[in-house]
């Protein structure tokens, strides 16, 4: 069933990795997620070039999560940096794999390179990739806005832009605050931004790391996480609990409230993504079955 269509049936869950260093350490993630046993995420998505990274086994990793852990591989292709040869090229690669799902992104710029030119927004790269046929493709958008839009007028016609030229699906920037992801769905649908949109919920289980991803994409911290990290930042044990617990309690407000679906940034903890999963797959399975069956599950069928 493609991404598209997932939608209509269910509460999409996610997952979202980066490549490992090394093949051994990828062979270790892979294991992780083999081992995940009631895990059965809707997509796994895998991130290139991220935080500056200048790994490229991103294409292996999406496709031994593809063809041998059989889960639908999404990968990103952030645009900046490369050429419409370079994009062909890989979408080739991606075709040969069976991949189908891509996350158009413009991607981070570096201090270092000068950009190539031909995809300075993600919307470009969406409509080129879209011209190509056969791709699901996927994009970002900011609850809290991008910090280089102007303001939030400016951020959601530039969205617009991206789904008008072919995006069918939407996954969020990290959410720390459920009402700020709420506020955002209140634009979308004034803007007529009507395709699906996955809520991006990042467990804060690591305060270094969390601190250098929230200063690298300009978001800010509610209070009640704040105090989380400053509590728990010295006890590894601790920090684990209450990062889980904080991302549970998100994760139940906004699947009761009716949302598209979950994307867990799990920076390769897969014990993290377990221990979530554990703790909200009922919740998942219960609205699947509400979406196939509405009248029955609303109490109507009497
Ligand atoms: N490497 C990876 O795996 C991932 C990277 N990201 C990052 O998210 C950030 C942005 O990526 P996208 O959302 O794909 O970029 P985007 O191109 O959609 O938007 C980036 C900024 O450019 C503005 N913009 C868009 N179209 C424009 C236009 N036609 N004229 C003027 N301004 C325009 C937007 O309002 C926004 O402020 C990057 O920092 C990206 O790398 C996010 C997730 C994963
Ligand atoms: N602006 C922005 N850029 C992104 O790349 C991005 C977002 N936002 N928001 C959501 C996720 C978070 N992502 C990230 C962010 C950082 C790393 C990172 O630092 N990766 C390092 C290794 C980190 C580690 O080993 O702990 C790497 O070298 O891949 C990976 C994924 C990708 N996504």
């Amino acid at each position: 069933m493609s991404l598209k269509d997932t939608f209509k049936h269910k509460t999409v869950f996610s997952l979202e990795v980066y490549p490992p260093k090394t093949a051994a350490s990828t062979k270790k993630l892979v294991n992780a997620l083999t081992g995940i046993k009631r895990i059965k995420p809707d997509f796994i998505s895998i991130t290139l070039g991220a935080g500056g990274s200048q790994n490229n086994n991103a294409l292996d990793l999406a496709s031994m999560i593809q063809n041998d852990l059989k889960i639908p591989a999404m990968a990103h292709i952030p645009g900046l940096y490369r050429s419409k040869e370079d994009v062909t090229a890989f979408l080739t690669e991606l075709k040969k794999h069976n991949i189908q799902n891509v996350l158009a992104l413009r991607g981070d710029r570096n201090d270092v390179d000068d950009p190539v030119g031909d995809f300075n927004h993600a919307s470009e790269l969406a409509e080129f990739i879209a011209k190509q046929g056969d791709f699901d493709i996927s994009g970002a958008c900011y609850p809290q806005k991008h910090p280089e839009s102007v303001d939030l007028v400016d951020d959601t016609l530039h969205l617009k832009q991206k789904v008008d030229n072919g995006v069918s699906h939407l996954i969020t920037q990290m959410v720390f605050d459920n009402q700020a992801f709420y506020d955002f769905k209140q634009r979308l649908e004034l803007a007529g931004i009507n395709v699906p949109v996955e809520v991006g919920i990042m467990p804060c289980t690591n305060r270094n790391q969390i601190k250098h991803i929230t200063e690298l994409s300009g978001i800010e911290m509610p209070k009640k996480f704040v105090a989380i990290m400053d509590r728990y930042a010295d006890n590894k044990e601790a920090m684990f609990d209450a990062g889980v617990a904080y991302a549970v309690d998100q994760i139940v407000d906004l699947v009761s409230n009716g949302v598209d679906g979950i994307h867990l940034y799990t920076m390769n903890n897969a014990e993290v993504a377990q221990r979530i999963w554990e703790a909200t797959h009922s919740l998942f399975e219960a609205t699947s079955y509400q979406i196939q069956h509405p009248s029955i599950a609303s109490g109507n069928h009497k």
